[in-house]
């Protein structure tokens, strides 16, 4: 084997069948407009914290000797975790699979990790630990998460999975196979993401963040008048106000022009409304790449809080599942520095014929429990929606 980055895939246990030759995982981000699948790892990137990525993603193109020019992967929630790169053998869809979906999703058991009432304790805890007039330097925002541990009745199989969610045209569905511990089974986040962290095309930058949401409902009647009411939520402006400003004050200095809306607009997919602000700029250096980027912007108040490091310390004091890569980011970075990151929110980590499904919700100093519990369980539907799951009785 040649020197350079592919002997930096030797270095992987045999055992890590996440990332290797024989990998059964196959790579997907299909977006509204483009699809990207990959199978196969020929090189993996060396792990390490998000912002060392930039730094990292240089290295590895700056040495690559063969194979595709580029890297898929995805970061975890926490920026002090290791991320999960590799350079693909082929890009392309792997050969459908001959598996009966009906009997790959059918669930037979649902709990819920915390219980709606734990979860509505800990956004209680939350809401007390926010600034108030007299601390206006504290913590102004945390996002909060919960899970839903799901049996299936047969393996899950992440592409059929994807392929159902990918029934929302307005989402972007992911398949990336996840770094398992020797002996395990393979493990796969599979989601279906409505919000975009960011994308580098030459020096055009985007960012779609997307903060303050409320359900979609059948009736029109209803679902257009919960639309109208999350336009004119103070509490929901809130929450949107501190991720654009987050991406504005960290995009600002790397563009020669940068734009955002005053205000933000509605954003639909078929489960869920959201404020969304189609961020757009300039870079000033064309050496900046989308990992540098990705790696600067992640995690953004969307899917932790302001300030970071405070938001960070409140939820690991308040929620009992760790995140792993839900909340984190799932993308691409190619040789040119092009690529695209999108946020790895509305999915589950599937592991055989268990699922952990994960959703969160802006907290700050105007939210309610209750309202905090039914957002999240919206959020929760699109999976599972496409999991054949309509009425969730958590254990
Ligand atoms: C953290 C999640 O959603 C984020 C994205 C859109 C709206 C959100 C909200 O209104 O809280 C969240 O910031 C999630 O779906 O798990």
């Amino acid at each position: 084997m040649s020197e350079g980055p592919l002997s930096i895939a030797t270095d992987l246990p045999a055992s890590a069948p996440w990332c290797g030759p024989a990998s059964p995982g196959a790579f997907r981000l299909h977006t509204p407009s483009e699809r990207l699948d990959a199978v196969g790892c020929l090189a993996r990137l060396p792990s390490g914290p998000t912002d060392t990525l930039g730094a990292r993603v240089d290295a590895f193109f700056a040495a690559r000797r063969s194979g595709p020019p580029l890297l898929v992967g995805a970061l975890p929630f926490d920026p002090h975790a290791d991320d999960a790169l590799y350079q693909p053998e082929r890009v392309g869809a792997a050969a459908p699979g001959s598996r009966d979906d009906g009997a790959c999703l059918r669930p037979s058991a649902a709990v819920a990790e915390p219980s709606e009432a734990d979860y509505a304790a800990a956004v209680s805890r939350c809401v007390a630990r926010l600034d108030t007039a007299d601390a206006p330097h504290g913590l102004h925002k945390v996002v909060l998460a919960r899970s839903l541990r799901v049996e299936a009745a047969a393996p899950v199989d992440p592409q059929r999975l994807a392929a159902r969610l990918g029934e929302d045209a307005s989402v972007t569905t992911y398949v990336m196979p996840l770094p398992v511990a020797a002996g395990e089974a393979p493990a796969w986040l599979v989601g279906a993401t409505p919000e975009l962290l960011v994308s580098r095309r030459g020096t055009a930058v985007v960012s779609h963040p997307l903060a303050g949401s409320a359900r979609r409902w059948r009736e029109p009647a209803r679902d257009a008048a919960a639309a109208r009411a999350l336009l004119a939520s103070g509490k929901d402006h809130e929450e949107h106000h501190h991720v654009v400003e987050a991406i504005l004050d960290t995009l600002a200095p790397l563009c020669s022009r940068l734009h955002a809306p005053v205000a933000p607009s509605l954003h639909a997919t078929r489960t869920m409304w959201h404020l969304g602000t189609r961020i757009e700029g300039t870079l000033k250096d064309p050496r900046v790449s989308s990992a540098h980027l990705a790696g600067l912007l992640h995690p953004t108040p969307a899917v932790c809080g302001t300030p970071r490091l405070p938001a960070l310390e409140a939820i690991r004091a308040l929620e009992p599942v760790d995140r792993g890569f839900y909340a984190g980011a799932v993308g691409w970075s190619d040789a040119d520095g092009d690529g695209e990151w999108h946020v790895s929110i509305r999915c589950a980590r599937v592991q055989g014929r268990v699922l952990r499904l994960f959703a969160g919700a802006g907290i700050v100093a105007g939210s309610e429990p209750a309202l905090e519990v039914d957002e999240t369980a919206g959020k929760f539907r699109a999976m599972l929606d496409a999991l054949g799951i309509d009425d969730l009785r958590t254990a």
